[in-house]
């Protein structure tokens, strides 16, 4: 089973937050049909399950700080198992958050084989946040949390962009354009793959 993980396609989807992540990942499933993961979505879903654990991680989120890394990538590995014999490759949402989460995926589970940089300017990605919050009912789109998020996102997330820059596999996409145009470069991104 782990051999198999590791032979999978793996894709690293990074950015601040509300950079839209989320919103190509779900055009990069219908076009190519890969395994979209968000590390957040996950956090999300313990949390709604109620459990203790869910209870800690909710805390830790709504001060928009990062969670241990061990629960992300134990989460991430998990689910990866559940679909490897019928993906033809996964997007991973919102991770690595930090240089050491990205060393510790490597070691436990492969190596990707593209970094997708979502890139948008702060006051766009405050903006977005904002107008999400109105409807998306998370307990981190509001004010002050989007503030500490998008501090964090620069201070830890972004040295992750440098690290594997160095490997040649980041693509940086402007997110600053109509959803479907950034799309027209994600699909360039991932066609250039193999
Ligand atoms: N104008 C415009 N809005 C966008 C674009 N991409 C996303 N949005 C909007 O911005 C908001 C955030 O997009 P998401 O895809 O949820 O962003 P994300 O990067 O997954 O954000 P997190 O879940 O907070 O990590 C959503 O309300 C989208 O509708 C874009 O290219 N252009
Ligand atoms: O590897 C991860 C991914 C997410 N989070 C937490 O989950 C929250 C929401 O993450 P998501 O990717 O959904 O949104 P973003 O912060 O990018 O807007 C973050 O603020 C963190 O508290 C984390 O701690 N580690
Ligand atoms: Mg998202």
């Amino acid at each position: 089973m782990a051999d198999k993980i590791k032979d999978a396609k793996i894709i690293f989807v990074v950015g601040g937050p509300g950079s839209g992540k989320g919103t190509q990942c779900e055009k990069v499933v219908a076009k190519y049909g890969y395994t979209h993961l968000s590390s957040g979505d996950l956090l999300r879903a313990e949390v709604a399950s109620g459990s203790e654990r869910g209870k800690t991680l909710q805390a830790i989120m709504q001060k928009g700080e990062l969670v241990p890394l061990d629960t992300v990538l134990d989460m991430i590995k998990d689910a990866m198992i559940a679909k490897v014999d019928v993906s033809k490759g996964f997007l991973i949402d919102g991770y690595p958050r930090e240089v050491k989460q990205g060393e510790e995926f490597e070691k436990k589970i492969g190596a990707p084989c593209l970094l997708l940089y979502i890139d948008a300017k702060g006051e766009t990605m405050v903006k977005r946040l904002m107008k999400r919050g109105e409807t998306s009912g998370r307990a981190d789109d509001n004010e002050e949390t989007i503030k500490k998020r998008l501090d964090l996102y620069y201070k830890a997330t972004e040295p992750v962009i440098a690290f594997y820059s160095s490997r040649g596999i980041v693509r940086k996409i402007d997110s600053e354009l109509p959803v479907d145009e950034v799309f027209g470069h994600v699909a360039k991104a991932i066609d250039g793959l193999k």
